[in-house]
């Protein structure tokens, strides 16, 4: 017999940012199979209705309502909503974010600005609101930032989403510290590349990214191919 506990999220509402396609997508399927009620936000809402119907097909719950995580209005806008649908909130995934390759003697400040608000500010702020609404309920929470491997070592042509993603480790750590007494847990999942349109793209773009990509990745990725 297992001493392990069983995984379960049944019945606890889990918020993914970002989650109309690649991780935060699968994540916000896994979480509902292991009993959540969902909500999704990103900009644009095609993605997510189409995400919420296959759920709610699948027999879970899914609301999805549009959300700009670089916008202070729209993070309070969403997470308002969300707790209208359903009452409360106990997992938030930080997911969404944006990244353009270059050097980094070519950024401009417009694009800095992009990549540090999308990956940085977002984290701080859509955290803020949702400890806040934890607290209030005061039965504890969960949140899952989602970083990269880019924030713990240095990452050529990525030089503001690699410092947005350290801050984001930083960011964790100190939460982590602020909230343990609320029974808030604060943690960080740093992946490395990972197949989806954010890095499909970088990889068309950038050949250099690419062949470090294929030479460097143990499972080896000669034979990837792009349509
Ligand atoms: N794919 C990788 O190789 C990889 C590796 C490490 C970390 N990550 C991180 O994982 C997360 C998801 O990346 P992905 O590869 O699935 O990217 P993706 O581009 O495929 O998906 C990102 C999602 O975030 C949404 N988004 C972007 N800006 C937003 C904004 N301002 N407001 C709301 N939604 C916004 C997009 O619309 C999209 O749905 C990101 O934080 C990324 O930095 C990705
Ligand atoms: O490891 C990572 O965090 C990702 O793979 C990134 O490097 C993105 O794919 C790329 O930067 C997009 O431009």
């Amino acid at each position: 017999m297992s001493s392990l506990p069983s995984f379960s999220l049944q019945d606890k509402v889990v918020v993914v940012t970002g989650a109309g396609r690649g991780i935060g997508r699968t994540i916000a399927w896994d979480a509902h199979k292991s009993g959540a009620r969902i909500a999704v936000g990103s900009r644009t809402t095609a993605e997510l209705e189409s995400l919420a119907d296959e759920i709610e097909q699948a027999g879970g719950q899914c609301f999805a309502h549009v959300l700009d995580v670089t916008d202070i209005a729209s993070i309070h806008t969403f997470m308002a909503a969300v707790v209208k649908q359903y009452g409360r909130l106990d997992v938030l995934i930080n997911n969404a974010g944006y990244n353009k390759q270059q050097k980094i003697l070519d950024y401009d400040e417009q694009q800095y600005d992009l990549i540090v608000d999308s990956n940085l500010k977002s984290v701080f702020f859509c955290s803020q609101v949702v400890a806040r609404q934890m607290m209030a309920q005061g039965d504890g929470g969960s949140i899952v930032n989602i970083s990269s491997q880019a924030g713990v070592v240095g990452a050529p042509d990525r030089g503001p989403y690699s410092g947005a993603k350290g801050g984001v480790n930083n960011l964790t750590r100190t939460m982590a510290a602020e909230w343990a007494e609320h029974g808030i847990r604060v943690n960080a999942v740093a992946p490395t590349v990972t197949r989806t349109p954010m890095a499909e793209q970088a990889m068309k773009e950038n050949p250099a990214f690419f062949d470090a990509v294929r030479t460097k990745n143990l499972l080896r990725l000669e034979n990837v191919k792009f349509t």
